[in-house]
Parts: structure tokens; sequence; C-alpha cells
């Protein structure tokens, strides 16, 4: 049961020209212990309606509440790593967290596999390592809301599966609300309490169960039917008829 209400957009609209509108009359909440997927074509405007739920940007319309103290853990699509900088892996983690905070000892460095690259420098980790580390990161801030920007982009298949259940793990653990994006409809986890598939507008969302029974969703992914979920096929099917990836009638 998602009950504690963490976050509620209603009728957000956003541009970063006024006169273009990137994100039109979009609401959402968020509950403790939900999985939400934003889904979308490049450009959707999916990393906007992020950076507004993290407060990062303000709406020209609607309006954002967020539970007082909420906090946010983010896990952003990459790292520009300053070379003039070397640090390893273990200071970077580190200069996220409160003092005091021993990472050596901390389980989630073991869950997210980075004991061993604790000692390596940042500017040698390959891309889904760094990946690993920043998540290792964004966890051990213990954060009501953990936010993931295309976190399956360049990842191999067992490292896609290894991140699905870690974050359910960390769901399950911390007990907090995973908002992830990704804009292959392919990668869209399971798991998924709510998919949201955007493209300036909501074009539809729902849950990944009811998607899988759906004719639509056992054509498009066959075999795979049972390991990855699609959005949900109902809502104004006007305007998904402008998305592409909305092939519904
Ligand atoms: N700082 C900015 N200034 C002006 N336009 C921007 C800015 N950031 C993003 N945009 C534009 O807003 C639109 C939405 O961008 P956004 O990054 O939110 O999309 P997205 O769905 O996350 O895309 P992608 O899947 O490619 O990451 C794009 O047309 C982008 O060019």
């Amino acid at each position: 049961m998602h009950t504690e209400l963490l976050v509620q957009l209603k009728r957000i609209t956003f541009g970063y020209q006024p006169a273009q509108p990137v994100l039109q009359d979009v609401s959402l909440t968020l509950r403790r212990g939900e999985i939400l997927t934003l889904i979308g074509p490049n450009g959707a405007g999916k990393s906007t309606l992020l950076k507004i739920m993290l407060g990062l940007l303000q709406p020209q319309a609607g309006t954002v509440w967020r539970r007082d103290g909420l906090r946010f853990g983010y896990v952003p699509q990459k790292l520009h790593v300053d070379a003039s900088l070397p640090m390893t892996a273990r200071r970077f983690i580190e200069l996220g967290l409160p003092p005091g905070t021993h990472t050596l000892s901390n389980r989630w460095v073991e869950l997210t596999r980075v004991s061993a690259l604790l000692d390596k420098p940042l500017q040698g980790l390959s891309g889904g390592e760094l990946q690993r580390v920043m998540l290792c990161r964004a966890i051990l801030r213990q954060p009501d809301v953990l936010v993931l920007d295309e976190p399956l982009q360049g990842v191999d298949v067992q490292g896609q599966k290894f991140l699905y259940q870690l974050l359910v793990t960390i769901r399950d653990e911390l007990q907090c609300a995973i908002v992830l994006i990704s804009h292959d409809l392919h990668l869209v986890m399971a798991q998924t309490d709510q998919v949201i598939c955007l493209n300036h507008h909501i074009c539809c969302s729902g849950t990944p169960q009811s998607v899988a029974e759906h004719p639509e969703y056992r054509r498009l992914f066959g075999e795979d039917a049972g390991l990855f979920a699609i959005y949900t096929h109902h809502h104004d099917p006007h305007r998904c008829a402008e998305h592409e990836g909305c092939t519904h009638e």
C-alpha cells in the first residue's frame, strides 16, 4: 500500500521560452514506496519534469507540492568528471554524505557492487561502474525519493537485470519512492507501479500489470512480456495519436 503522499504536481505548464511550452498541463502524484517510470521520446520534457519535481525549475502555471523536509537522491544521466581534480570513488561518495558516514562498512556499498571500486580514480571507471558509484552515493543519503535519469543507457542486459532487482531492494528497504526516466519502451521495468508516457503532455499512463494483458502489448513484446512492461492504453486517444510510440487505435 502506497499511502504517504510525497510529491504532487498539478496542471504544470513550463517552457524555457514562454512561447514554446515544453510541458503542458502535466499532473502526477508520487507516494512513498512507489516506483514511477517516465517514458517518452527525446525532447519530450522528461528531464524538465524531473527538474520541476526537484525544485530546480519553477513552472509558469500549475502547482508543485512536496512533503516538508523531503530528501531527494539524484543519479544524473551523465557525470562530467573533471580530469584536473583527480579523486577516488570513495572520496566522491564521501563528499555527497553527512560527515562521519563510514562508506566501507555500509552494506549498500556491497549491494551496489562498489566495494572493489572505492580506491580507483573516478576518471578510470567505465560508464556502468560510474553509474553504480553515483547510485551508491545517492542511496547512502537515505533519500525519500530516489531519482534516476535514464539509468539503463549503455548498460548491458545482465546489468539491467541487476539494476532492476537492486531498485526493488532499495525501495523495500529504504521505503522510499523511485522515479526512473527512460525513452526506451522495451526497458520499462515490470515492478513499476505507475508508468507515465510523456510527450510534452501526458499521452497515457497506468500500471504495467494492466498493460501486460493488453493485446497490443503482447504484439509488441511477445516472449519478453513477463520481463518488461509498457505503458497502458487509456486516457486520451486523440492526444496519443500525436505520439509515434503510442501505437494503439
Ligand atoms: N536549459 C534549456 N534551455 C532551453 N531549452 C532547453 C533547456 N533544457 C532543455 N531544453 C529543451 O526542452 C525540451 C525538452 O528537453 P528535456 O531534456 O526535458 O527532454 P527529455 O525528454 O529529457 O529528452 P531526452 O530523452 O533526449 O533526454 C528539448 O527541446 C530541449 O532542447
